[in-house]
């Protein structure tokens, strides 16, 4: 399989996702709680145990979209406050300064390409100085909720922002969801895994490498 180390070198512009290869965002009991938020605003509504008791608060979202879409307004307002609230404390993943300073160094195109909301983004940016690497945002807006990865949408509108062919691109993500975002829009994702388990499952769903989330040597392996 190709390297870490490989792929970033070959790549003429980063895609990277937000959650996971940037920022600690919902470290637990930070993701219980905006689960929480989500399921408040849709209180009286009878869920299923999968997602009353998730600590995904995506998945709130996405149960809404699909079964109550009258609430999605509301509940994506919720997690947006959740995810901004987040933003303002999380750490940074192991792996942020060194993909700025890569981005940097090279001078290349990049794009943060989260489900996560785009103020969310934005906050943590800022609050580390980053705003300047990052030429485009495709994140989640409102009217985006039905098309997040593992729809290609945000990635393809990512690399028409961003002028870059598919092949041109990485797409940095920690998910199956980002991996098979990329592969349908053509791009190679680098996926950054934490455990054994999720190291083969991203494998399986046809990552390019799959490298440690947790290890800062993770880029060069
Ligand atoms: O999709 C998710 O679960 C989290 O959002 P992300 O796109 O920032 O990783």
């Amino acid at each position: 399989m190709t390297t870490a180390a490989k792929l970033l070198a070959d790549a003429e512009a980063l895609l990277l996702d937000f959650d996971g290869p940037l920022a600690r965002l919902m470290p637990t009991p930070v993701n219980a709680r905006a689960a929480d938020a989500a399921r408040e605003v849709i209180g009286q509504l009878d869920l299923p145990p999968a997602i009353a008791t998730t600590t995904d608060h995506l998945a709130v979202l996405r149960h809404v979209l699909e079964h109550h879409p009258e609430q999605v307004a509301e509940v994506e307002e919720a997690c947006t406050r959740a995810e901004v609230a987040a933003a303002r404390t999380c750490a940074p993943s192991v792996h942020a300064t060194n993909l700025f300073e890569l981005i940097s160094r090279r001078r290349m195109p990049a794009a943060v390409v989260s489900n996560n909301s785009d103020q969310a983004v934005i906050a943590f940016l800022e609050r580390h100085g980053w705003t300047r690497h990052v030429a485009v945002l495709s994140c989640r807006r409102p009217d985006d909720v039905g098309r997040l990865k593992p729809d290609p949408f945000l990635v393809q509108q990512a690399l028409r922002s961003l002028r870059v062919d598919p092949g041109e691109a990485l797409f940095l993500g920690d998910t199956t969801s980002d991996v098979r975002a990329g592969a349908a829009a053509g791009v190679g994702v680098l996926a950054f895994a934490k455990d054994e388990h999720l190291r083969s499952e991203l494998t399986r769903a046809g990552a390019a490498a799959v490298t440690s989330l947790g290890d800062p040597r993770g880029l060069e392996a």
